[in-house]
């Protein structure tokens, strides 16, 4: 009996607690404030803003979304950057990422203010990740969100081991800081892992993240294993589709993501949730 984790239901949970809050804060006067920059039209990516900027509106938050050529200058973009952070109507900033080639990425993530830092991109909120400081601070939305839906499953975790195949700053990292601190024993792969299949059939958590459509199948999994799929990937015939090969993989699995309808929305919900969440740090540390 293989448990498919419904992405879709855990997000609505989560989105029905943060729509509470944002009620709450609104008999305060106070409207949580998020403002996203997207430079370029990738259509992926564009998808992906927009259905940010609905459940923003649906759940009562102020979206706003500042979209730029990709021709956009270094400069240019770091004003905008400078402009939310002195901004007290926003919150959260977060960067539309990768940025096409030429622009300084990481400039542009250190530029953000830490408290407004709601991706947990700038080194400050990776630095307390990585030493398992004690919080609150913002963790990128998409590991943050799947140790949301681990949780979910009501499993021991402590002393479990997890693989996770991927490293970007995006995932793979902080995924692995965030099982690392949870009391897993965390192997982290990417391109130059020697005998991959030999590590993911050693996980009983195995997170994949490397953009490689159906990279693991059946034979790669241990049986009864945890499996998230965070992959956004093409199939042949153009369908959304992740980096496990669900179908094969799916009957040797304990639990298991699906693509779409995964990791997918819990992210979109993390980052409503992390919005909401830098607005009441903000409003105990007086709004500044
Ligand atoms: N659902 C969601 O919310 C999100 C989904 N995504 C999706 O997740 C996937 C990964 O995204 P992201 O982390 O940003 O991608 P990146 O391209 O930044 O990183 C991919 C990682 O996979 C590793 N890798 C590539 N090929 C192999 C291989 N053959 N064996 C082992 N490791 C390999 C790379 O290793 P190396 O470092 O050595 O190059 C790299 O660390 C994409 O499909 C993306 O669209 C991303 C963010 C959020
Ligand atoms: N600074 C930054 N932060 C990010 O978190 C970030 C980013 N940049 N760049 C791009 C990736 C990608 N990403 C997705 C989130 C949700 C879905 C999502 O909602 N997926 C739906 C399906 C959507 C569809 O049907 O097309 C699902 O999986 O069910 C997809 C992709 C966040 N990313």
């Amino acid at each position: 009996m293989t448990t498919i984790i419904d992405g879709r239901q855990l997000a609505r949970e989560l989105n029905a607690k943060t729509q509470q809050r944002v009620a709450q804060l609104a008999q305060r006067g106070i409207t949580p404030g998020l403002a996203v920059i997207i430079v370029g039209t990738d259509p992926a990516s564009s998808i992906y803003v927009r259905n940010k900027h609905k459940k923003a509106g649906q759940l009562g938050i102020r979206s706003v979304v500042r979209t730029f050529s990709p021709t956009v200058s270094q400069t240019e973009l770091l004003a905008a950057v400078a402009e939310y952070n002195a901004d007290p109507t926003i919150d959260g900033i977060l960067v539309q990422s990768p940025l096409p080639a030429g622009l300084d990425e990481r400039a542009v993530f250190d530029a953000i203010a830490p408290e407004k830092d709601v991706d947990g991109f700038h080194p400050l909120n990776t630095g307390k990740l990585f030493g398992n400081l004690p919080g609150p601070y913002p963790v990128s939305c998409t590991p943050q969100g799947i140790m949301t839906m681990l949780k979910s499953l009501h499993q021991p975790l402590a002393g479990k081991r997890a693989v996770v195949v991927g490293r970007s700053n995006i995932v793979g990292r902080p995924m692995a800081a965030l099982l690392l601190n949870a009391n897993l024993v965390v192997t982290v792969a990417h391109r130059y892992a020697q005998d991959l299949r030999a590590l993911t059939k050693t996980a009983d958590v195995l997170v994949v993240a490397t953009g490689i459509t159906h990279l693991i199948k059946a034979a790669d999994v241990k049986p009864g294993a945890i499996v998230i799929d965070v992959g956004m990937d093409r199939d042949a015939q153009g369908k959304l589709t992740g980096d496990v090969d669900f179908d094969a993989v799916s009957p040797v699995a304990g639990a298991i993501t699906p693509v779409p309808g995964g990791v997918g929305p819990m992210t979109i919900a993390t980052l409503m949730q992390q919005t909401v969440d830098l607005c009441e740090w903000r409003e105990q540390r007086g709004n500044n």
